[in-house]
């Protein structure tokens, strides 16, 4: 590198940056003395005449910018790497080519407006990840600006220091994303920015204003991608959107602590990651206990007796003909609200029965029913308050129309005097009758309307059996349909619902009440989406009422796929107006070798589905070890010691079932030493120097340096399911793949190559 003839260029640029940084970073905290010292050491220590006067001169400026704190935080954190990244660049109408360098947030010389560092999600930034040297044009503002091209260059910068840097397109070989995918799992993910690829980019900036569908094979950085459209899209829409509006939803929360770990450097901590069950729980203040789908699934792949008719429901629960039924069921509850009295108050016809009909049905038909009803009690106080009046003077002059009658029209003294004094004491009692019914008229009228809650709401749909069985004609048989019903109503007794369920009761909730502003989210981010059903889908766009989703998921890992989607046709037709879809076939987690298996296994399955694309990265051959022979558990811990001794540091075994890890645990504890490992069940947070136990449903969307798939009991059977279960366990590693158990059968191996494994 110090041969280069720009070494010195970029050394320079370096130290003057990081000078910059700090100057801007002490005028915030208006420390002067350091910013003066500082700034003179660093003319001092610049060898280029020319650039350190344009460098001064730029440094003068630091003590004006303007910064809030958390883009203060976050100009000091990255103050070891200030840029990863520089573009030569000749916009076609200015007259000389400029160098931008990219980094992940901005800073601008306040004077000249001149970027110090160009964000990574700026639009002239996609000229670095859009295609190569050479023309190019980018968008920016709704123009399209033409140039060129002339130098690419990456660095490696650490603790501040320039390490390296080279110029891609000269080799094409991208050897920033090869060093990047030679590290070791815990400290990868936050480095991405600098090596996005061209394809991943594409998702990262499409449209903003749509919803898009990604289909990626495991490994091609659908998690990350989608984090950092979160990134791109909080930092291009930031005067109109904040982060607080983005909802993004995981599969578990362990996934969740996973996630997290990249978004403080996106700039997205704010946003609220979730799941489905956890947001659904707290948006319909539910406070009923979810039998998982985990749960469900390991029922199936334990072999429960009523697997069959649990699989059936489940399906329907999540089917896109079950929106019909909910909706005609609505339309049994709506009628409950139709009231069409009048409001009355004293005899006087205060508001038409018809009109407030019409206030349900028309005037506030965009609004949930019981959102509606609070804006007919308003409508109905405000009438009432402003005819109040009205009446008080209609009674009045009726009375004293009557007492003008009986004082000049009734001759006899004494009957005159009990008229009037009648009279008088009807008015009174007329007029405070009309006080009185004025106060509580609306209130008791309103007792017209339904006031449920939604678990009522819930009970009632399946309680009633002949509706439930009239509403539900299309599905199954009368059997099959009874056991949804009283399996359901048995649950609701015990307080319990299935994880299916939560479709229908936000879908209810959203109809019925709508979201509290508190919850909305304008924007959401939906990651493994091949596991959430129609209804899953359709619930949520209903209650958020937005159409921007970002999707992503992997259909050959749906290894829920007794409730999830089979394609994403549905969501891309019934559910989203014109979405965009794209597809990540390059997989960057692992080995070419590793996914020469995993790829047999995903041919086996028949889904249509392309094959990954390994990025060059070579590694060890996954290999077979038996648990047959005597000593097996020390054999494996001996590979975990060899592994660990050639640097890896994550370490996973993964097992088919729960009760198979459990399996698992037991055998190895004695063989190794206390404390080296940890059964991870659920939500409990990983702990990086143990080695990690865990069932396949719990390894998705997760990646480990190392992962050993054992096979103690539950063989893995060559049906569509264990296949899929196969292809999650098999894409999780990095570096290593190992199985161990009794055949290579047990992991559908004889119908994988032969020479792509050693036995
Ligand atoms: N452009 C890239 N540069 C460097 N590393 C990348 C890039 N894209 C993805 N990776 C790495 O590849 C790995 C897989 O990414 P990620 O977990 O986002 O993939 P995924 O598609 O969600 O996988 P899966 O579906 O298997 O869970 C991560 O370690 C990620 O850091």
């Amino acid at each position: 590198m110090k041969e280069h003839p720009d070494y010195q260029e970029e050394l320079d640029r370096l130290t003057f940056t990081k000078v910059y940084m700090d100057s801007v970073i002490a005028a915030q905290e208006s420390d002067q003395e350091t910013l003066r010292k500082r700034q003179e050491s660093t003319v001092a220590a610049l060898d280029f005449k020319d650039s350190s006067l344009k460098y001064q001169d730029m440094l003068t400026h630091a003590n004006f910018m303007k910064m809030s704190k958390d883009q203060l935080e976050n100009l000091k954190k990255l103050r070891k790497k200030p840029y990863f990244a520089r573009i030569d660049y000749h916009r076609k109408e200015k007259p000389e080519r400029e160098t931008f360098y990219i980094g992940k947030v901005s800073l601008f010389d306040r004077e000249t407006q001149q970027p110090i560092i160009l964000d990574w999600r700026s639009p002239l930034a996609n000229v670095y990840y859009e295609g190569r040297v050479g023309d190019v044009s980018y968008e920016a503002h709704g123009e399209t600006y033409e140039g060129n091209v002339s130098l690419k260059r990456q660095y490696s910068i650490e603790e501040g220091e320039l390490q390296d840097f080279r110029d891609i397109d000269i080799t094409t070989k991208d050897d920033l994303l090869q060093d990047s995918l030679s590290q070791n799992a815990d400290h990868r993910l936050t480095e991405i920015v600098s090596t996005i690829q061209e394809e991943q980019n594409r998702v990262i900036r499409a449209d903003l204003r749509k919803p898009i569908v990604v289909q990626g094979a495991a490994g091609s950085g659908k998690t990350t991608i989608a984090l950092h459209r979160v990134s791109y899209f909080l930092y291009t829409l930031q005067d109109i959107f904040s982060p607080e509006e983005m909802l993004i939803l995981a599969p578990n929360r362990l996934f969740i602590d996973y996630m997290k770990e990249v978004l403080p450097e996106l700039g997205v901590e704010k946003s609220r990651s979730t799941t489905y069950v956890d947001y659904v729980k707290l948006v319909t203040n539910h406070s009923f206990t979810v039998q998982t789908q985990h749960e469900t699934l390991m029922n199936i792949l334990e072999h429960s007796d009523e697997e069959e008719s649990i699989l059936r429901m489940a399906e329907w629960k999540g089917s896109k003909e079950f929106q019909p039924v909910l909706d005609q069921f609505l339309q049994y509850m709506k009628k409950e609200f139709l009231v069409e009295t009048d409001l009355k108050i004293a005899g006087f016809r205060v508001v038409n029965g018809k009109k407030i009909r019409k206030l349900f049905v028309e005037d506030y038909s965009y609004l949930p029913f019981y959102k509606r009803k609070e804006k007919i009690r308003q409508v109905l106080m405000s009438d009432v308050r402003r005819k109040k009046k009205v009446m008080l003077q209609k009674m009045t002059k009726k009375y004293d129309d009557e007492l003008d009658r009986a004082l000049y029209g009734i001759k006899d003294p004494d009957k005159r005097k009990r008229r009037v004094s009648f009279l008088l004491d009807q008015k009174d009692a007329k007029l405070k009758q009309i006080e009185s019914e004025s106060k509580k008229a609306v209130r008791e009228y309103m007792k017209q309307y339904p006031n449920d809650p939604l678990p009522t709401y819930f009970r009632r749909f399946y309680e009633e059996a002949d509706r439930f069985h009239m509403l539900m004609k299309d599905f199954g048989t009368d059997s099959d349909r009874e056991f949804m019903r009283s399996h359901t109503l048995r649950q609701i007794k015990k307080k319990t619902v299935d994880a299916e369920d939560l479709a229908t009761l936000l879908y209810l909730h959203a109809i019925l009440y709508g979201l509290d502003p508190d919850y909305k989210a304008k924007k959401v981010v939906m990651d493994e989406a091949q596991d959430y059903s129609y209804m899953e889908f359709v619930s949520l766009k209903r209650a958020l009422n937005t159409d921007l989703f970002t999707i992503v998921g992997d259909l050959a890992q749906g290894i829920y796929q007794y409730r999830g989607l089979k394609e994403w046709k549905p969501i891309l037709e019934d559910v989203f107006r014109a979405p965009n879809y794209l597809t990540l076939q390059k997989t960057y987690r692992t080995t070419i070798e590793i996914m020469e298996v995993a790829n047999s296994i995903l041919t086996s399955m028949n889904a249509n589905l392309p094959l990954a694309e390994p990025v060059l990265r070579r590694g060890d051959q996954p290999s077979f070890h038996s648990t047959r022979q005597k000593g097996w558990e020390d054999n494996l811990f001996e590979e975990y010691n060899r592994l660990r001794k050639e640097g890896f540091k994550s370490f996973v075994l993964i097992g088919k079932t729960v009760k198979e890890c459990q399996l698992i645990v037991q055998s190895l504890e004695p063989y190794v030493p206390e404390d080296s490992l940890q059964f991870v069940q659920g939500e409990e947070e990983m702990m990086k120097d143990r080695i990690i136990i865990l069932p396949v449903y719990l390894a998705k969307g997760l990646e480990f340096d190392c992962v050993f798939l054992v096979n103690l009991n539950e063989t893995y059977a060559p049906s569509l399911l264990d296949r899929k279960l196969l292809y999650v366990a098999m894409t999780r590693p990095l570096h290593r793949l190992q199985f161990w158990g009794k055949e290579p059968q047990a992991f559908l191996l004889d119908e994988v190559n032969g020479e792509y494994y050693k036995s």
